[in-house]
């Protein structure tokens, strides 16, 4: 089990870009090519894998939308500001 941050807890470690939305982390990455998109859910998906913590990944065609919260823990935990770090650090590679 893993705390639940406080909303100023979240607010001082969100990447940038990323918001809270009630007890989830939110990022939108937009793509001008549907694939690119879908080339990159499946990396986030590689990164959810190796940490065994999972987001919602919603593949538009506009983008994709990354959506993250603690399900065991009822809320937003370091677990999620990592996840969203590393997504972030991939995308920038
Ligand atoms: C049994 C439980 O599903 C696992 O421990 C993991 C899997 N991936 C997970 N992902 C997320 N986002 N939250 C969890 O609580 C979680 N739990």
């Amino acid at each position: 089990m893993a705390d639940r941050l406080s909303d100023a807890e979240i607010d001082d470690h969100l990447p940038d870009n990323w918001e809270q939305d009630d007890d989830e982390i939110v990022r939108m990455y937009e793509f001008d090519d549907y694939l690119r998109g879908v080339n990159f859910a499946q990396m986030v998906g590689e990164i959810a894998e190796a940490q065994f913590h999972h987001p919602e990944i919603i593949i538009r065609y506009s983008g994709v939308e990354i959506r993250l919260t603690s399900h065991e823990d009822g809320g937003i935990t370091d677990k999620d500001i990592e996840m969203a770090e590393l997504i972030e650090s991939e995308r920038n590679a």
